[in-house]
């Protein structure tokens, strides 16, 4: 497809979907050509704000079969992994600053037959990475403060992101970003070395798949152009 950067996998936000009509609106971004839909589960503790949680994912699984990526900005995680993988999350993503014990989070999200992510806040260093690697599915890079949709992305997360797509090397490891992700951000994003990008406000701008559809394809095609977009 013209203007389609092969391999790159969109997952929109539903944080600044139309909450009252959740349903449809997972419908309309399945029908825009979405590759994922990211939910984002925050507890008022560890991020400012508070969505939802697993009964929420269980009434969703029965809209799309498309893989639910589960990103969860709560803090501890552990007591709440096997309710968000039963609700029907396929990745569960959790905050390496979200409790002491990383490794053997991991290890309890791929015991329960998860895919397994990580995220780095904006002030975390990719360091927190060290030693776990191997346990990991998916790096998710947050290139705002967790918290809300709609912020502006945060440049100096580039050189995070770079050195993030080194560590992986060849390992089969998703590398995600997320926050402020937009036509005028993507293609530095990509460039970077991100293969997965979470898109919220970017993507849920005008209301209907038709307009869905077009800000996928927006992003996309934007994205194709890696090189020539600076933030
Ligand atoms: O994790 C998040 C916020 O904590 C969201 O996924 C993110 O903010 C997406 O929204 P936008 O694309 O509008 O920035
Ligand atoms: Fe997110």
């Amino acid at each position: 497809m013209e203007g389609r950067l092969p391999g790159l996998l969109i997952a929109p936000s539903i944080l600044t979907a139309d909450f009252a009509r959740l349903g449809e609106e997972i419908s309309d971004v399945v029908a825009a050509d979405a590759d994922w839909i990211h939910l984002d589960v925050i507890d008022g503790h560890f991020a400012p704000n508070i969505t939802f949680g697993p009964a929420i994912i269980k009434s969703l699984r029965k809209i799309t079969k498309k893989p639910f990526d589960t990103h969860l900005m709560i803090a501890p995680a552990d007591p709440f992994l096997a309710a968000f993988a039963e609700a029907g999350a396929d990745h569960i993503t959790v905050h390496a600053e979200a409790g002491p014990h990383l490794h053997r989070t991991l290890q309890t999200i791929r015991g329960l037959g998860k895919k397994a992510g990580v995220s780095l806040n904006p002030a975390t260093s990719e360091r927190a990475l060290d030693y776990v690697l191997d346990e990991v599915d998916l790096v998710l890079v947050m290139s705002v403060n967790p918290g809300f949709g709609g912020q502006s992305f945060i440049p100096g997360q580039l050189e995070k992101i770079r050195r993030v797509r080194e560590m992986i090397g060849r390992r089969p490891i998703h590398l995600q970003v997320d926050g402020g992700v937009s036509p005028k951000t993507i293609a530095a994003v990509v460039e970077a070395g991100a293969d997965v990008v979470v898109a919220g406000s970017a993507v849920f701008d005008g209301g209907g798949r038709e307009s869905y559809r077009k800000n996928i394809a927006a992003l996309r095609s934007a994205a194709a152009t890696a090189g020539a977009i600076a933030v």
